[in-house]
């Protein structure tokens, strides 16, 4: 290993990221690597002392436990900076603050990302940087594409990581291994044995305080078009030749340019709603409406899904439907393959005789197949039987994977900029037609399973 970068300036320190992701991750790892000592500055608009910082960023790594010599070296050096990062002049004040390389870390919401970018075009910018920019990459399609020109301006490709945490998470690894290291699920991968996929991502999170970049974003640029697209990619790639980023990649590219919304209509294949006032694992939840910071006229959604259709051999005709959502009764995070019937029950056999599901949770990882087996009374009446499996939960949190690669300079867990612009094409048409009022705004009380009316997934 080689460590390429000294600094860690955070762009938005005061978020929500920063303190319940991203700083517990680096406490993770410096405190697993201490050989890989980092300099932390961080910078937001909001007026800290430099104690209240230190005691944000000690919160940050007692929550993820974080302890020894290259904790104790950060926490003595770090600095925090009051400023408007998107101001050339203050960037190049926090550059200056820098020792060695650094990675500009922009945990910002994304219009403020470009508008940094736009700033940095006047700053001298040292040649080892690096820049990692959070999800979602732009505000939309032509927006990605013009931050991919800007960005090609100010340092080469391969110093600019798109962060997707969820690549960083064990499930990506698990559901490769799963997948091509078994014969047994191969040959069954396909529309031939396959009727649906579901990917669902529903939390029980409110807006916690994030209104600033949530209610401009919503559930479905916050996680579909981002996250749970990246699933879908691996999901549904062709087995890739080996690991490297650029093996993979190329693999999820493929299957996002052959992605497209399932009938070409988001009245049919997309659905909407916002959560009003309720009780969420007993805590009570205001309406999101109420929430400071929120426009209730933007009609921000809190839940969103979506279908779409790939177009290749392999696929045509499966619909995957994408769905996540906040302030949701129960925490739900699963990719849920349902198989085709068998084609022909023998006559004699009867019972139960539901397709098989696959299902492949994510944090903790765990899987389970469930299957029609012949019952313990009567071994004529099929009933249902879950063979499960609980996978390894990595060394790392996802934010730990996503920091160490990118220390390291390794692009495997960043998302590459075409590909970006491939996610925000596919989610195109819904975002019109939810602008254009088209899909009606549902509603659903936090604390229940979504709007009454909704079918479950599943
Ligand atoms: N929170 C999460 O769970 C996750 C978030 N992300 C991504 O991280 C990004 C940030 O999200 P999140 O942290 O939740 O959002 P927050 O609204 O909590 O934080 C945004 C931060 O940016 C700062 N900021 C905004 N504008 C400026 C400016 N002009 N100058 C200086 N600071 C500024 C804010 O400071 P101030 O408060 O003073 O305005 C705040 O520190 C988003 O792109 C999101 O998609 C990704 C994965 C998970
Ligand atoms: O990117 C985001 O992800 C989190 C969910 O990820 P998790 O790893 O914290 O479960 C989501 O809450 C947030 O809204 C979104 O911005």
């Amino acid at each position: 290993m080689v460590q390429s970068i000294s600094t860690l300036l955070v762009l938005g320190a005061s978020g929500d990221l920063a303190s319940r992701l991203l700083l517990p991750a680096l406490g993770q790892l410096l405190t697993r690597h201490p050989e890989r000592p980092v300099r932390l500055v961080g910078a937001a608009s909001d007026e800290l002392t430099h104690a209240a910082w230190k005691s944000i960023v000690r919160a940050s790594f007692a929550s993820a436990e974080a302890s020894g010599p290259a904790i104790d070296a950060l926490l003595a050096t770090t600095s925090y900076h009051t400023v408007d990062v998107t101001d050339s002049a203050a960037l190049s004040n926090l550059l200056a603050d820098c020792e060695g390389d650094p990675a500009i870390y922009f945990a910002l919401p994304p219009a403020v990302t470009t508008l940094v970018c736009d700033a940095l075009t006047d700053v001298t910018l040292p040649d080892g940087v690096k820049l990692a920019l959070e999800k979602p990459f732009g505000v939309d399609e032509a927006g990605a594409v013009a931050l991919n020109h800007k960005l090609a301006q100010l340092v080469p490709e391969e110093k600019i990581f798109r962060i997707d945490h969820f690549l960083g998470r064990s499930t990506v690894l698990n559901l490769l291994g799963l997948r091509f290291a078994n014969r047994v699920f191969e040959p069954l991968w396909s529309n031939q044995h396959i009727a649906r996929i579901d990917i669902i991502y529903d939390e029980q999170l409110g807006l916690e305080g994030r209104a600033g970049y949530y209610d401009k974003a919503g559930a479905l640029v916050d996680m579909i078009q981002s996250h749970l697209l990246q699933v879908m990619a691996v999901v549904a790639m062709e087995p890739p030749s080996t690991l490297s980023a650029a093996d993979v990649r190329d693999a999820k590219g493929l299957v996002l340019r052959a992605t497209k919304l399932r009938g070409g209509s988001p009245k049919r294949s997309s659905r909407r709603a916002r959560y009003t006032a309720g009780t969420v694992d007993e805590q009570v939840l205001g309406a999101y409406t109420d929430q400071p910071g929120v426009k209730p006229e933007r009609d921000t959604e809190t839940l969103a899904e979506v279908t779409v259709d790939i177009n290749t051999w392999r696929w045509t005709g499966v619909p995957f439907t994408l769905r996540s959502g906040k302030a949701l009764g129960q925490r739900r995070r699963e990719i849920v393959i349902t198989f085709k019937p068998a084609p022909h029950l023998p006559t004699g056999l009867e019972g139960r005789d539901d397709p098989s599901v696959l299902r492949i949770m994510l944090a903790p990882d765990e899987m389970a197949l469930e299957i029609n087996i012949n019952g313990p009374s009567d071994p004529r009446v099929l009933e249902r039987a879950s063979l499960t499996a609980t996978f390894g939960p990595g060394q790392l949190l996802a934010y730990g994977e996503v920091l160490e690669s990118l220390f390291d300079g390794d692009p495997a867990l960043s998302v590459r900029g075409d590909t970006a612009v491939e996610c925000w094409r596919i989610v195109a048409p819904v975002l019109t037609a939810w602008r254009d009022g088209t899909v009606p705004l549902d509603d659903y009380p936090a604390g229940t399973a979504g709007p009454a009316d909704w079918a479950p997934l599943g």
